[in-house]
């Protein structure tokens, strides 16, 4: 008997089919950032930091400097994680050789990547890009008092909106464009409900312009401080919680956006009773935002055993949102992805018809005793059929594969 139908058949024995995960899992998309590759730098025509309260820290070798490297980086990652695959692309990662501001670009300049996307049968997200620009230097953009700024932005949105429904049009599978503004304060503001009101009229204005839902669909992203912006930040958690659903826009939760001890997993359940759908960044807050990459742990098992037991699947787009530049970045990427492809597994393996039957009887300790001793289920066995299946390696061999790819780019 092979591993895994041994494994198979002891999770049969709890009524679990593991071909039933195999398959559900198979077809779970996963958007992988683009910004992991390059340490958030982009390929705009200059140099400068992210800025915005964000921060790649590290050197190590091997960072994407062009759009082909970035994309030979991303094939290599995709090739190394089974499943369904997304990218997730921020406005400053266009390519052309153009040099448009942001209120000046278009979908031509973001052409090759779509053709790149298609040639690799894959769906793309997009994002405005409101930070690292001298127009967001004070970190004000869309809620500046400046209202030349506020327009300057606001040009920028409408025109990210209508490069991802294109994208969204060209790939037949709707674009998921994410608004992430770093407004805030450093010191406590006054007037912090002025702030709030220009950042609604601003968001108002960008969103007015009617895009086609089955090609793509704005999320608003929440935060709850930044670098530089510790006392205030605009776009709070009640801000957009209210505007999401006030406008029907999707929210985005991202997991280093709440107070450190804030179970962000709690959240959706209560979420998704007002909103039609939700944006994930998973990722892994240290002490603050700090975008670790994500573990195999308990924060982001939290998470999938939620989008399971409250069958949130069908209408949660799951991005991640980590960047780490003291390790290698393609191995980030492969290992954090398939980390919360592992979850997600783990989750719908879960012998949940038992669970629920003993939490709606009361019985606390038939639920405790279940959780306990369903942790021993050899789930290694299951991945790695689910691996194979995708023609992906794991252990020794994947590790030999990611040290070969990194060895060959670290001349860059
Ligand atoms: C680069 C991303 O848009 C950014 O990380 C944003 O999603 C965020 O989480 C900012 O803290
Ligand atoms: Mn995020």
């Amino acid at each position: 008997m092979s591993t895994y139908d041994s494994a198979k058949a002891q999770f049969a024995d709890w009524g679990i089919e593991t071909d039933a995960a195999i398959h559900r899992l198979k077809d779970i998309p996963i958007s992988m950032h683009c910004w992991q590759g390059d340490d958030v730098v982009g390929f705009e025509k200059k140099t400068g930091n992210s800025g915005g309260g964000i921060q790649a820290t590290g050197n190590y070798p091997g960072r994407a400097r062009t759009p082909d490297e970035l994309r030979a980086d991303l094939e290599f990652a995709y090739s190394m994680i089974p499943g369904s695959h997304r990218l997730n692309l921020h406005a400053m990662y266009l390519d052309t050789d153009e040099t448009p501001d942001r209120d000046e670009i278009e979908y031509k300049h973001f052409e090759p990547w779509v053709d790149w996307a298609k040639a690799q049968g894959i769906g793309l997200d997009f994002n405005p890009t409101f930070f690292a620009h001298e127009k967001a230097d004070d970190n004000l953009t869309l809620s500046h008092p400046d209202k030349g700024i506020r327009d300057f932005w606001i040009e920028h949105g409408q025109r990210s909106r209508e490069v991802a429904a294109k994208m969204g049009e060209e790939l037949g599978s709707a674009c998921v464009n994410n608004i992430w503004v770093p407004d805030g304060y450093k010191d406590v503001p006054v007037d912090r409900m002025a702030a709030r009101r220009r950042l609604e009229a601003s968001l108002d204005e960008m969103l007015a312009p009617k895009q086609e839902k089955t090609l793509m669909r704005d999320a608003v992203e929440s935060k709850l401080f930044g670098i530089g912006v510790e006392a205030c930040t605009v776009g709070s958690h009640e801000f957009y919680m209210g505007y999401a659903i006030r406008k029907g826009t999707l929210l985005c939760l991202d997991m280093g956006h709440f107070h450190p001890t804030e179970n962000v997993a709690d959240k959706l359940s209560s979420v998704a009773l007002s909103v039609d759908e939700i944006l994930l960044h998973v990722s892994r807050p240290m002490r603050w935002d700090s975008d670790h990459v994500i573990l195999l742990n308990d924060d982001i098992q939290a998470m999938a055993n939620e989008l399971v037991t409250s069958d949130l699947l069908g209408r949660t787009h799951i991005g991640l949102d980590f960047f780490d530049a003291t390790i290698s970045r393609t191995a980030a990427w492969v290992i954090g992805t398939r980390n919360m492809q592992r979850v997600l597994l783990r989750a719908l393996l879960l012998p949940l018809e038992r669970l629920r039957n003993a939490e709606d009887g009361l019985d606390y300790t038939t639920r405790f005793m279940l959780t306990e001793e369903f942790k021993d289920l050899p789930f290694g066995a299951v991945w790695a059929e689910f691996c194979k299946r995708g023609d992906t390696p794991t252990g020794t061999a994947l590790i030999a594969d990611l040290e070969a790819y990194q060895t060959s780019v670290s001349e860059r």
